[in-house]
């Protein structure tokens, strides 16, 4: 597959007038300081046979699913013919009017109900478009589950098709055109700040409560391959990211299971799409030393991280021998392990002067997913000074968002479904879209959500998948 660097596209973009500056008029009716106007790569067919290979490559990296194609008329139809004719998949053509002679078709291809259609467009401003052309193939029959989109304005357009269940994948956002374009210097800073100022106030997907918006704020701007470089990262939080860049995967499964045998075999079977699994030691009725030893060589096999969820909450000369001693111990054989901070920050120490020299980390449980917890407000600030003050052992938190601006910090957060709600003992549930993408956390902890599904298998390639994909759109609204 041809390598195409999105920057370079979007300079030969901004080239041949594809992207202008001035006063324009949307479909929408809004008068808009950026107009995007991929009508002219029909005049360039080198640039229109790489936007429809960056096209579709993207339909290979998210595996999409499908039984035909339809580009949105006018202007993604011929980028949907390249993509057809190239990659011989069968095409379908949906007509804007109606024939009033012959077969009267809307849709023009063969299809049968129940057909999966992949809908191609080149931008998006409110979603309205796609939505359109979904509707006309709903009425057909086929179903719409996916769309790509070249140029995402980023105006509420991913979200509104999201709200009826299509989901978006953007190419290039207007954050990544702009950040580009200022600084080849194409643009200047007052362009820049006027055109980002619009996109910003004028969000055409009003019904998203505040909570809900997509979070732009700056420091998500670094990808995990990124923060992994940073000079003062911790050397365990790195591997991590670097874990999770290579496996595409930010979720932890919590393996809380009460036989060491089920607990191996849930590592062995989940282990290739996991960043990291979590136990809970004391659960096991059979735990062994062999048991662990196991558990780590399933871990090397499979490059995931142990992270022992021991919640210790003593004062640093106990905690120090629960770490280290003791029937399991743990800081023989667990990677990370986690800590409340309530007795003051002995309890850092203590772990460290076990951990640290071994190259183990620690999380700091600075706020809890069950309802009604206390580690909020003041609580929540306190654990981060004390982060900050231990960062040779503290890698990061236990959160349900991203509590600080510090890329060198990990969060995680448990309490996660794919439907938000809770348990009848207080858990509370959120969705990785939800952690990941608006809370602007890293790794989702997932439980019940995976050991309560038939198929366990399944249930994680479907949390890891929703993680990542949480994350790749928050970089890309991001300008990466
Ligand atoms: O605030 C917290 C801290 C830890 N947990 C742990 O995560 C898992 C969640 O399991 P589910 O089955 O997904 O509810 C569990 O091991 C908890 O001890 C948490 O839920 N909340």
């Amino acid at each position: 597959m041809e390598n195409i660097c999105i920057d370079s596209l979007i300079l030969k973009l901004h080239d041949v007038n594809a992207v202008k500056f001035g006063e324009y008029k949307l479909k929408s009716g809004m008068t808009t300081p950026i107009y995007i106007d991929l009508r002219v790569l029909v005049s360039h067919p080198a640039l229109m046979n790489q936007v429809a290979s960056l096209i579709y490559q993207r339909v290979q990296e998210e595996k999409l699913q499908f039984d035909s194609v339809c580009g949105v008329p006018y202007t993604a139809l011929p980028l949907a013919t390249i993509i057809c004719s190239k990659h011989e998949l069968p095409m379908l053509i949906r007509r804007k009017e109606a024939k009033d002679y012959g077969t009267k078709r809307v849709v023009e291809g063969s299809y049968r109900e129940g057909d999966l259609c992949l809908i191609i467009e080149d931008t998006v401003t409110t979603g309205s478009s796609i939505l359109e052309t979904a509707e006309v193939l709903n009425k057909e029959g086929l179903k719409v589950t996916d769309a790509i989109v070249l140029m995402d304005r980023n105006q509420g357009g991913v979200e509104m098709l999201h709200s009826v269940g299509i989901k978006l994948h953007p190419i290039i956002s207007m954050s990544k055109l702009l950040n580009v374009l200022l600084a080849a210097k194409r643009i200047n800073d007052q362009t820049f700040q006027r055109v980002r100022k619009f996109i910003m106030d004028n969000n055409t997907f009003s019904d998203v409560p505040a909570t809900k918006k997509p979070c732009v704020e700056q420091n998500l701007q670094l990808s995990y391959a990124d923060r992994a470089k940073l000079p003062n990262i911790h050397p365990l939080a790195s591997k991590l990211l670097k874990i999770m860049d290579d496996k595409r995967s930010n979720l932890c499964v919590s393996a809380d299971v009460t036989s060491s045998k089920e607990l191996l075999q849930l590592a062995d079977s989940l282990g290739p799409k996991i960043c990291m699994l979590k136990t809970h030691v004391d659960i096991l009725k059979d735990y062994t030393v062999a048991f662990s030893q196991k558990l780590q060589a399933l871990a090397e096999k499979h490059n995931f991280l142990i992270f022992e969820d021991r919640k210790f909450a003593d004062i640093g000369n106990t905690v120090k021998h629960q770490y280290e001693g003791g029937l399991y111990q743990i800081s023989s054989w667990s990677h990370i392990v986690n800590a409340h901070v309530v007795p003051g920050p002995g309890v850092v120490a203590g772990l460290s002067a076990v951990g640290k020299t071994l190259g183990r980390g620690c999380l700091l449980i600075a706020q809890m997913s069950s309802q009604g917890s206390l580690a909020t407000g003041e609580y929540t600030n306190t654990v981060v000074r004390m982060a900050e003050d231990h960062s040779d052992f503290v890698i990061g938190f236990i959160c349900v968002s991203k509590i600080t601006k510090k890329p060198e910090f990990i969060y995680m957060t448990p309490g996660v479904q794919m439907q938000a709600g809770g348990d009848m003992l207080g858990q509370q549930y959120t969705t990785p879209e939800e952690v990941i993408h608006n809370h602007g956390s890293d790794v989702i902890i997932v439980g019940r959500g995976v050991l309560e599904a038939p198929d366990r298998l399944k249930a994680a390639e479907s949390y890891r998948k929703s993680g990542w994909d949480a994350y790749t759109k928050r970089l890309s609204q991001s300008g990466q």
